[in-house]
């Protein structure tokens, strides 16, 4: 590899890429210590031009959001150059009719859409995934703004992850310093048009060229989460839920050229159920305002069959760390268990943040929890 990655000698093996899209491109790489594989986003900074503070509220969302349906980072690495993002890496591998395919670069969920559509439970299982991301993103107060197959992996289990928050916004904080209260998103009405997602899945009133009123639906700040489920953002990413269920259930998408969002009008293929029907209808509703929220999705009827329990929404991860880890990590660093705790509960995001995690991975792949290379030698 050429000395341009110099940053990472040491810490990460590079190998190939895995893919590139906009101003990213994604390297395969393998954790030194660990030895476990991790996706890398490389950003540079030349090219990112005037989207550089997008990418710093990319890194922010993606510090903040840990949860079992989302992509998890790992570390964080600035110099003037670049950004490198180091990220979970998914194998990707997929159960269709009964045998394992193995999915190459590129998007693992498109390739299920495109050979086929699933059946109803099969589509059931993804979605209730999908909307368990969304409302734990919404919770926390940001909008993805760019959901679409290509940014929903499969990870080895089949478990859903959502991934690419370069498009995310977090209204809540304009909401709170009361940018909302204006007659359009302050500061974030020409990033709102020109940012949003894909066309096929970017909701209407986000295309549409029309401004639309932050304040419009007045938000009663109350105790219980989602509180916030009515801002633009964030309803615009439950139009792009519903134009990702029909694409699930039926493999292709329901807009296209010649039929615009804007206009609602798609069509429901007869074999599909009317629940599947009535559903996707509810979030393909051109007024945000009447759109279903992820709140209504949680324990939707729909959602609910076969599984009789609402959608868990909350994060899966613990904030306590992991004993064994610390005590590898504490022995691998000369430290005593307490500072090694003190130092990694600091989530700087930093190689220290990087070997945790990846060794708790490591245990609960039921691998070894041992890093791999003495720290005095130099490789
Ligand atoms: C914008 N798209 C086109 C870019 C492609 C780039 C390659 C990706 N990819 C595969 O195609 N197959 C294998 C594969 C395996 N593990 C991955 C782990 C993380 C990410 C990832 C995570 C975040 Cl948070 C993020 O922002 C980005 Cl860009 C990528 C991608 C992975 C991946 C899919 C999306």
């Amino acid at each position: 590899m050429s000395s341009q990655y110099s940053e990472l000698r040491g810490l990460y093996h590079l190998r190939e890429t895995i893919g590139s899209g906009g101003f990213a491109k994604v390297k395969l790489a393998y954790h030194s210590l660990t030895g476990e594989k991790v996706a890398v986003k490389i950003m540079d900074k030349k090219s990112l031009g005037e989207d550089l503070p997008r990418v710093k509220t990319e890194i922010e969302a993606m510090k903040a959001l840990c949860h079992q349906h989302i992509c998890k980072m790992f570390q964080v690495i600035e110099t003037d150059e670049r950004f490198y993002m180091i990220l979970e890496f998914f194998s990707g591998v997929i159960i269709k009719y009964k045998t394992l395919h193995y999915c190459p670069e590129g998007e693992l969920f498109d390739y299920i859409v495109s050979k086929d559509r699933l059946q109803e439970d099969e589509a059931r299982i993804f979605f209730r995934q999908i909307v368990s991301a969304i409302a734990y993103i919404h919770n926390m107060g940001y909008a993805h703004r760019d959901l679409k197959p290509e940014n929903l992996l499969l990870d080895e289990d089949q478990n859903m992850k959502l991934i690419d928050f370069g498009l995310c916004a977090k209204p809540k904080d304009l909401q709170l310093s009361g940018i909302t209260n204006q007659t359009e998103i302050g500061g974030m009405d020409n990033c709102l048009f020109t940012c949003c997602g894909s066309p096929a899945y970017a909701a209407p009133e986000l295309i549409s060229g029309k401004k639309y009123l932050g304040s419009e639906t007045f938000i009663e700040p109350r105790k219980d989460f989602l509180y916030i489920s009515a801002l633009p953002e964030i309803m615009a990413d439950l139009w792009s839920m519903g134009v990702l269920l029909y694409a699930l259930l039926c493999g292709h998408l329901p807009f296209d050229d010649d039929k615009l969002p804007q206009f609602g009008k798609y069509d429901a293929p007869n074999w599909l159920s009317e629940e599947s029907k009535e559903l996707i209808a509810s979030m393909l509703v051109i007024d945000p305002k009447r759109r279903i929220t992820v709140q209504q999705l949680l324990n939707h009827p729909w959602l609910m069959k076969g599984f009789n329990v609402p959608v868990e929404w909350q994060s899966k991860y613990k904030r306590c760390v992991d004993e064994d880890c610390i005590t590898e990590m504490s022995v691998y660093y000369g430290k005593t268990k307490q500072e090694m705790e003190q130092q990694i509960t600091e989530w700087k995001f930093d190689y220290l943040t990087a070997t945790y995690f990846l060794l708790l991975e490591k245990k609960m792949n039921g691998r070894p929890v041992r890093l791999l290379q003495k720290h005095r030698q130099r490789s």
